[in-house]
């Protein structure tokens, strides 16, 4: 048990970093906070919540992930290589996939709700 509240730990931490770090980690986390303020305001159902909680915990994740791939990147080749051009652009492709899912899930579930109060 005190392993398991010892990695959590570290795991936060590592979470802290990539905030205090890496400027997109702070634009997803103030897009899930204005999309979470938004739901709250809206009423959303558990169906909705459920489809953005898995979008924002997808694009954050991703991004956790291409902040480490970056890191071992500049840790192992820090001279120009193809190869850590390829790792770091794919990574980056990774949370590009991410957000434009996001984007779509954001339309399907506001769009709506958003048409709803302005018709
Ligand atoms: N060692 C390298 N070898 C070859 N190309 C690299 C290397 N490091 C970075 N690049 C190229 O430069 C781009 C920008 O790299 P950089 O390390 O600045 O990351 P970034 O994508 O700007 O991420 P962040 O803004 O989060 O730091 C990469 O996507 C890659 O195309």
């Amino acid at each position: 048990m005190r392993k398991f509240v010892q990695s959590m730990g570290l795991a936060w931490s590592g979470i802290s970093l990539a905030l205090r770090t890496e400027a997109h980690m702070r634009i997803h986390l103030t897009a899930a906070l204005i999309v979470t303020t938004t739901g709250l305001l809206l009423g959303l159902n558990r169906y909705e919540w459920t489809a953005l909680v898995i979008t924002m915990a997808l694009v954050i994740g991703a991004e956790l992930l291409n902040t480490a791939i970056e890191n071992v990147v500049d840790l192992v080749s820090p001279e120009r290589h193809p190869l850590a051009k390829a790792a770091k652009d794919t990574a980056a492709g990774g949370v590009l996939v991410t957000a434009m899912a996001a984007v779509i899930v954001g339309l399907l579930v506001f769009g709506p709700h958003l048409v709803a109060i302005f018709r």
